[in-house]
């Protein structure tokens, strides 16, 4: 039969066609970027009824564009199946595309599934036109079609695939290039099917039962097509803008989130960094509270430490009507130990006494270090004196045990003063009081000993008190003088020399011996003072003498210990030559064996130092002390003392004999001059004489006398 196609409404339908899949596409594309499934599902729902009835549309334009010399009209069955065909097929093409991931197979499936749809729309749609005789269809045009549908639709789905942007403005060109393919697809399908149709000349439209006039339906078709594919599509457009606009929101939410993470991680990481801080505040804190109560050294509670231990202490003794016991340590010879061998030695030294003591105690006494080489050990209820003397000898025997430092041993001695509450004091101060007056008994009894503190005690340290506030003023009030007593030559008879002996003569205590005031001065180290003054005045004594004419007198003095330890010693010694224009071979200093036994190499130092300035030196109450031969060879001295000890028994005691004619003997192999001291009878000084000593002094010649007696027995001939 004779047809010809409309070329306008050809061009239509391909369009509506075109238009159809790029909604189609546009609305597939809004699944993806739903928030839920069910959103999904209506845009997936959207692009299927867009895609189908845009190929359903477009088949029927297509119809509509073919002029037929008959009229013809549509049944109403075939046509509405084809229009659900058309949306089927395309919502399960569109699933798959849209469930599969890129790869090929799913691709397939889905571009198969979308040509099938579009090949049975077209053809179930033919059979909503009946003809008499029936329509032919050529077989191979029939499978032409089938294959544009296959190709075409796959390459437009591939196409739709890669475009997976929501965004119309990025995706576009590709949305375009895909909907242009697919709508040439479903185009080119239908007009190929059409021209594989061949309808009988003289056929007749024979369909009944429901038909659609076919400028009607195609109006509808096409009108109704165009108003859902624009609604669609501008439902898309909008829910595009919504999208990224929400999208932006998104990203600046997200940016805002990033930021408050970054500014909660910058917030933690300052946090901790207070926390650190905050801990080591706390730490430092909790040091300098623990140093303000602890002594570096031995990190036993110090003097603050123990104050507020013993105000508890007392508070609770005096409730629970106890006693309480304090003991004062002080070690004998510390300092010695930290002079010879630095302070290091004295601070391990200290550290072992401290864990010594520790030892000899319970877990609840207290002790404490007061500083330098004292401890305090405070007894909370103690019953009897005797169970804290126990305790006491414990710590001096501990104190005895050799100390080994650097490998050498040393030897050291305690001293404890022991005072008890109430008895004793009330509250800390007196009892420490107490306790020291107690400990310096202990030492004055010869230390390495305990005493307990009594008021006889107490009496004693007033009147040493008394008596030292006394001494510091007694130069100054011109209460001292020195005394001279004079040395004889056994050979000559003569006075060859005098020592010179401090004499205090205080107004209200009347004369107070050396031997109580020299110690007291050297505990208070006014002996400085004192030992300097006696040397001066001795010096200004005997350049009287000499310039009286009453001879060049050797005149000997005592240095005390601490004298002898200052380092400025000889210096003060030169000044006072100087000074006093004394002529330095007749100065004579005496030391005694203790001194130079403790340190032998820094005395050995100070008395050469001393003999460069030309004084001599002589070695007092020699024979006490245990100087062995080779420290007196080593010595540079001039003078040796026999003390007055061995004196007292000669001549008829065998022992001091032996020994007195020994020193001698020793002094003559050394070559010094020896003095025997404490001669009060013609005996001693006979025996002396026959011992071939050089010379002697004592009551049996005179006391120490005044300057102004010497001078009248200088002037008298002689006492042999
Ligand atoms: N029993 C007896 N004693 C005699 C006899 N002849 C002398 N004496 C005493 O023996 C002491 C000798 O002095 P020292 O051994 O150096 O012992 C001295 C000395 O160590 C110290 N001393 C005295 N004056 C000074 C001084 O100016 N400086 C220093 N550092 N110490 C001094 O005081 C100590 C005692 O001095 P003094 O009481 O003056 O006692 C003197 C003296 O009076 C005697 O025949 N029989």
């Amino acid at each position: 039969m004779e047809s010809q196609y409309e070329p306008w409404l050809v061009m239509l339908s391909i369009a509506i066609a075109v238009f159809a899949s790029f909604v189609a596409f546009n609305l597939t594309s809004r699944v993806a970027a739903a928030r839920t499934r069910r959103i999904a599902a209506c845009w997936l729902a959207g692009s299927a009824v867009c895609m189908g009835t845009g190929i359903w549309a477009m088949h029927f334009i297509g119809m509509l564009a073919l002029t037929l010399a008959i009229p013809v009209a549509y049944g109403i069955g075939m046509t509405v199946l084809s229009l659900l065909i058309a949306i089927g097929t395309s919502g399960y093409s569109l699933h798959i595309l849209n469930r599969a991931s890129s790869r090929a197979p799913q691709l397939i499936v889905a571009g198969a599934v979308m040509a099938g749809g579009i090949v049975a729309m077209h053809y179930v749609g033919m059979e909503a036109l009946t003809f008499n005789p029936a329509v032919r269809y050529d077989p191979w045009l029939v499978l032409a079609s089938i294959l544009i549908a296959a190709a075409a639709s796959t390459g437009a789905l591939w196409i739709n695939r890669r475009v997976r942007s929501d965004r119309l403005a990025a995706s576009l060109p590709l949305k375009l290039l895909g909907a242009l393919i697919m709508g040439l697809s479903i185009s080119g399908m239908h007009y190929t099917g059409m021209a594989a149709a061949h309808i009988p000349a003289g056929a007749v439209c024979i369909t009944d039962n429901g038909v659609f006039n076919a400028w009607w339906l195609a109006g509808a078709v096409g009108g109704v097509a165009f108003l859902l594919l624009a609604t669609s599509f501008h439902l898309s457009m909008v829910d595009s803008y919504l999208a990224a606009r929400s999208g932006q929101h998104n990203l600046e939410l997200e940016k805002m989130n990033a930021e408050l993470e970054r500014n909660t991680a910058d917030l933690m990481q300052a946090n901790s960094q207070l926390r650190q801080e905050i801990d080591e505040r706390i730490r430092s804190e909790q040091k300098v509270a623990y140093l303000a109560y602890h002594d570096t050294l031995t990190s036993l509670p110090n003097r603050r430490m123990l104050s507020s231990h013993l105000l508890h202490a007392v508070n609770q003794a005096q409730r629970q009507g106890k006693t309480l016991a304090l003991l004062l340590i002080d070690l004998d010879r510390f300092k010695t130990v930290n002079d010879t061998m630095g302070h290091e030695a004295g601070d391990q030294l200290l550290l072992e006494v401290a864990t010594r003591i520790r030892h000899c105690l319970r877990e609840s006494d207290i002790i404490a270090r007061l500083g330098g080489d004292e401890f305090v050990v405070m007894l909370e209820d103690v019953d009897t004196p005797a169970a804290i003397a126990v305790v006491a000898e414990k710590i001096l025997a501990v104190a005895r045990w050799p100390f080994v430092i650097s490998e050498q041993e040393f030897y050291v001695t305690a001293s404890i003063g022991i005072s008890l509450f109430p008895q004793d004091g009330q509250n800390e101060q007196s009892l420490l009081r107490c306790a020291d007056i107690a400990m310096y008994k202990a030492k004055d009894d010869g230390k390495n000993a305990f005493r307990f503190f009594c008021n006889e005690l107490n009496e004693h340290a007033i009147e040493k008190l008394t008596l030292e506030t006394y001494l510091r003023t007694a130069i100054e009030r011109q209460e001292i003088s020195m005394h001279y007593q004079p040395k004889v030559g056994l050979q000559s008879g003569r006075i060859v020399g005098v020592e010179a002996l401090m004499r205090w003569t205080h107004p209200k205590l009347g004369i107070v011996p050396p031997s109580r005031f020299i110690p007291l001065a050297e505990e208070t180290r006014i002996i400085r003072q004192l030992g300097r003054w006696a040397i001066e005045e001795s010096c200004r004594q005997a350049v009287a003498w000499r310039e009286q004419g009453l001879g060049d007198l050797n005149i000997a003095v005592n240095l005390s210990v601490s004298q002898f330890g200052d380092e400025g010693l000889h210096r003060d010694i030169a000044a006072i030559l100087q000074s006093t224009g004394m002529d330095p071979t007749r100065l004579e200093l005496e030391i005694t064996e203790s001194m130079f036994m403790d340190r032998f190499e820094e005395s050995l130092r100070t008395i050469q130092r001393l003999k460069e300035a030309g004084v001599r030196i002589a070695v007092d109450d020699f024979g006490t002390g245990f100087s062995s031969l080779s420290t007196l060879k080593n010595l540079p001295i001039d003078t040796l003392k026999i003390d007055g000890a061995f004196v007292r028994g000669l001549p008829a005691d065998a022992k001091d004999a032996g020994i007195t004619r020994a020193i001698v003997a020793m002094g003559k192999t050394l070559n010094v001059t020896v003095v025997a001291e404490a001669v009060e009878t013609e005996a001693q000084r006979d025996f002396l004489h026959a011992a071939s000593c050089d010379q002697v002094q004592g009551y049996y010649y005179s006391k120490p006398v005044t300057a102004a007696r010497l001078s009248e027995m200088l002037a008298a001939p002689s006492f042999a």
